[in-house]
């Protein structure tokens, strides 16, 4: 008789996809995972219930994760989703399906990459020392969304913070603005989002105040800088029934 734990069974959705393939080879070469489907558009989300998936691990589209989280949810599989996305309004919607299946476990982390997760921190706890701040993200000119999840995660811990501190506006006096020259406004936070070829997926916090600047930056030069953070997300899942919303709860 060994006390070896039996492998987590792990189905992916969107494998055919840049971050699916990716999380393939990554479970495929993982200690203790067993990559049992592998699940893309036109296929059947059932291959993964039939091979006994225990965690599926989406990385599709914002318009179809939702359908696909909600099937788990009902199958009673754990998923791990790095799908780009998630309005307030779809976590409270995730909250209640999980209430009816308190056993089922869902991770749902805007970033993956340890350094983005840092970067996040880092900023949120810059921001009450700031008057100014502005998000500038960058990625590959196929991205479907923008801005981007992790931009959009940054912007609403920053915003929070800054209330928590009592800081008002950010400061600016702009009055005559060709439309979209100053970015988005997302609760007060101004994000600039950048597509270009050769870039993956990167993000820079610059913070302003009398005399000084302070950017905080990251980089993912590659989709393997996300794999460590799924693994442990996977590995996770399986004894953290409910939702979890962010890596930087599982670090
Ligand atoms: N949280 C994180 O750390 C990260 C999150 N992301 C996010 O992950 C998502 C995927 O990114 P990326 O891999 O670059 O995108 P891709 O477009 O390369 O991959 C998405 C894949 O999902 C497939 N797909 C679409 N609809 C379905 C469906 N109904 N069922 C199964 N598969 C489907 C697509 O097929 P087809 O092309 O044929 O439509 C495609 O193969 C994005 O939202 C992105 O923002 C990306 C990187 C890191
Ligand atoms: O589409 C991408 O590539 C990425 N999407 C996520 C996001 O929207 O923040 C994470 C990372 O930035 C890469």
């Amino acid at each position: 008789m060994t006390d070896e734990k039996e492998p987590i069974r792990v189905g992916v959705v969107g494998a055919r996809g840049r971050m699916g393939q990716e999380v393939c080879k990554a479970v495929d070469a993982a200690d203790g995972l067993d990559l049992v489907a592998m699940i893309d558009q036109g296929d059947w989300l059932f291959n993964a219930s039939d091979a006994a998936a225990q965690v599926v691990v989406d990385f599709t589209t914002p318009d179809v994760v939702m359908d696909n989280l909600h099937w788990c949810i009902e199958q009673g599989i754990n998923v791990v989703v790095g799908t780009s996305g998630f309005t307030q309004s779809r976590i409270d919607r995730v909250r209640a399906w999980l209430k009816g299946h308190p056993h089922v476990g869902v991770v749902i982390a805007p970033n993956f990459a340890v350094g983005a997760v840092l970067m996040m921190e880092f900023a949120a706890r810059a921001a009450r020392f700031f008057e100014s701040v502005e998000i500038i993200e960058q990625h590959h000119p196929r991205k479907l969304d923008a801005p981007s999840g992790t931009a959009i995660s940054t912007a609403d811990a920053i915003a929070q913070a800054r209330a928590a501190a009592g800081l008002g506006a950010v400061p600016d006096a702009t009055k005559d603005e060709v439309a979209g020259a100053r970015g988005a406004d997302l609760n007060g936070i101004r994000v600039h989002s950048v597509r270009a070829s050769g870039l993956v997926a990167h993000q820079e916090v610059l913070f302003g105040t009398t005399g000084e600047t302070l950017t905080i930056r990251h980089d993912s030069y590659d989709r393997v800088s996300f794999m460590p953070g799924v693994l442990l997300a996977i590995r996770s899942v399986v004894e953290r029934p409910g939702l979890t919303v962010g890596l930087g709860n599982l670090l």
